[in-house]
């Protein structure tokens, strides 16, 4: 039930009180008259509701503590401290889930006890990510704020405008769309490694910024024809802006903590603090950045100077959005938004954990090196040589590198979903808005599912005997693997963002030999929403000559 719809049961509820109060004892009638009585009522009413909704309702009636529950965690606060601010998002869920025996669900407290619910088995995550879909929303409050960032675009809309936007987004990620956009991964893969050619003189350098430009750069390309150039110009303030907005930091994911249970007007006026004021900022700047892009790429497609052929070879993400005129440009910004923000830092993030696995795992490094060598022509020769997704695609030792890294690094380690009313799961009975945690970090390191080797690194897990790629890792069942979701709500860029993946990583080690120059304990991923490496991905690149 919302809390508008509470506020207003009490205020019916106190009514009724004061008429029967003043009907039986008149007498008793208190200056100020029946508005003062209503208000007294219905502060006692707040007071005894708010008692047994935090004290009585979630200890001894509601169905749902009757689950395998976590232990621990504070009254004010239930577990919500422990499972948002351990870094890596998902960790806390992941020992959870190996120490709580359950046959599905898994249930902790969240603010004031409230329940929440953890699926910890395909069936369950099947229930509400495929079958029943529309009926779990994200929450409100949070969306309010990621709106902010990325407006109505398709990760922020439900029901029927979702079911609209994508299906005229799918287009463009079907796999013939993505195998025409191989040419250009594997362009700008090339020009990586050209432009780090300087940079691999130093001793080490942080290469998770050098992973945002070249992704940045190719969703520019890709999902609006326009080059960024950010390999080029990397103190463009449209990338620094963000970076601002990305970068891990303990004060941004208290506040999107507080997203969760404080109202988008409360949040975003706290005064004296820098976090709401930059996104403000920032989300302005984006906007009309976005906005003045669709407007102006309207107008190219439709000046008449522009012949048939032309308007037909604009095939980016926006302009084949403009010809379908099913968006006015201010929905189309917020597509444009959203693709932005959904398609390079996630990308981004996951390449920084490959160079950071094959550093780890020379042995592995020097295996793809020479798969890559053996099939691939040299990053250098890029005026002369293209490349097709067949040459990407067929080569075992980068898919399973690839798809591990997926695993290991789901850039999305925790999403969070609400039914939209009164929901059955598994056998339990969910009142509407019941927080239910996915961490796909944690499903994807279980090790019931990916037995006593979960957390270790084993590309071979996705070739099979004869040598030919699978896409399982031989788990058993689809939800095993949860770094994209699954259903109608999954990432719809995966296709694309694994085939960048593939060419960035064979360029990269085709060029370059990887070692890691810190402590291997201060790399882990930290974020809120998505994720990075807490203190970045610092690497020492060796050119290796041809
Ligand atoms: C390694 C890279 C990526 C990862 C790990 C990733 C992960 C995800 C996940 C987990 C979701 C679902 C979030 C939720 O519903 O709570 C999602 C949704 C989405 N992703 Fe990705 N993503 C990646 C790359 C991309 C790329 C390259 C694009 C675009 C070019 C993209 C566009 C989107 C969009 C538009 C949605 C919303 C889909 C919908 O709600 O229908 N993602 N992504």
């Amino acid at each position: 039930m919302k809390t508008r719809d509470r506020a207003v049961i009490l205020v019916i509820l106190s009514a009724i009180e004061s008429y029967l109060f003043l009907h039986f004892r008149p007498e008793w009638r208190p200056l100020g008259g029946i508005g003062r009585l209503v208000e007294r009522f219905f502060i006692a009413n707040l007071v005894l509701w708010v008692g047994y909704a935090v004290l009585i309702y979630p200890y001894f009636v509601s169905h749902l503590r009757k689950l395998p529950s976590v232990p621990g965690g504070y009254f004010l606060t239930g577990n919500l401290l422990e499972v948002r601010l351990k870094q890596p998002q998902g960790e806390a869920v992941r020992q959870w889930m190996e120490k709580v025996p359950n046959e599905g669900l898994i249930h902790f407290r969240e603010i004031l006890g409230r329940d929440a619910l953890i699926p910890t088995n395909g069936a369950m995550l099947k229930t509400i990510l495929h079958d029943n879909n529309y009926d779990y929303h994200k929450p409100s409050r949070l969306v309010d704020i990621i709106r902010l960032i990325i407006g109505d675009g398709l990760i922020s809309v439900e029901g029927d405008m979702h079911k609209f936007q994508r299906k005229h987004l799918l287009p463009s990620f079907q796999v013939k769309a993505i195998r025409d956009l191989y040419p250009m991964f594997w362009a700008k893969s090339c020009e990586l490694t050209h432009r780090l050619k300087e940079a691999s003189k130093e001793p080490e350098i942080e290469f998770g910024v050098w992973c945002t430009r070249v992704t940045l750069d190719i969703i520019g390309i890709a999902g609006f024809g326009r080059d960024f150039e950010s390999l080029k110009n990397p103190d463009d303030p449209f990338v620094k802006d963000y970076q601002d907005l990305l970068e891990p930091a303990l004060m941004k994911t208290v506040f999107f903590t507080m997203a969760l249970f404080l109202p988008k007007a409360i949040l975003m006026n706290i005064p004296f603090w820098h976090i709401p004021k930059n996104l403000s900022r920032i989300s302005g700047t984006l906007n009309e950045f976005a906005y003045n892009m669709c407007k102006d790429r309207r107008a190219e497609l439709n000046d008449l100077k522009l012949n048939a052929d032309d308007r037909e070879q604009r095939k980016d993400i926006l302009s084949l959005l403009i010809k379908s005129n099913d968006f006015t440009d201010r929905e189309l910004s917020y597509q444009v938004l959203t693709m932005m923000g959904a398609g390079h830092e996630t990308t981004s993030s996951t390449l920084s954990w490959c160079t950071y696995l094959l550093a780890q795992n020379p042995e592995y490094q020097n295996r793809l090196r020479a798969e890559v060598r053996k099939h691939l022509p040299s990053p250098d020769n890029i005026a002369t040589e293209n490349i097709t997704a067949a040459a990407i695609d067929n080569l075992p030792l980068l898919h399973g590198i690839t798809q591990e890294t997926l695993r290991l690094y789901p850039t999305v380690p925790v999403t969070l979903r609400v039914p939209i009313k009164e929901t059955i799961l598994g056998d339990s009975k969910l009142s509407a808005g019941t927080m239910i945690m996915i961490s796909p970090w944690a499903i994807n390191r279980n090790t019931e599912i990916w037995g006593k080797g979960a957390q270790e690194f084993i590309p071979e897990r996705w070739i099979d005997e004869d040598g030919r790629i699978n896409n399982s890792g031989g788990a058993t069942n689809n939800y095993s693997q949860m770094t994209f979701l699954h259903g109608p709500r999954s990432c719809i860029g995966q296709g694309f963002s694994r085939s960048e993946l593939k060419c960035l990583l064979a360029a990269l080690v085709w060029k370059y030999n990887m070692q890691l120059t810190r402590d291997k304990d201060s790399y882990y991923p930290a974020g809120v929403i998505t994720t990075k490496p807490a203190n970045g991905m610092w690497i020492k690149f060796t050119e290796i000559a041809d």
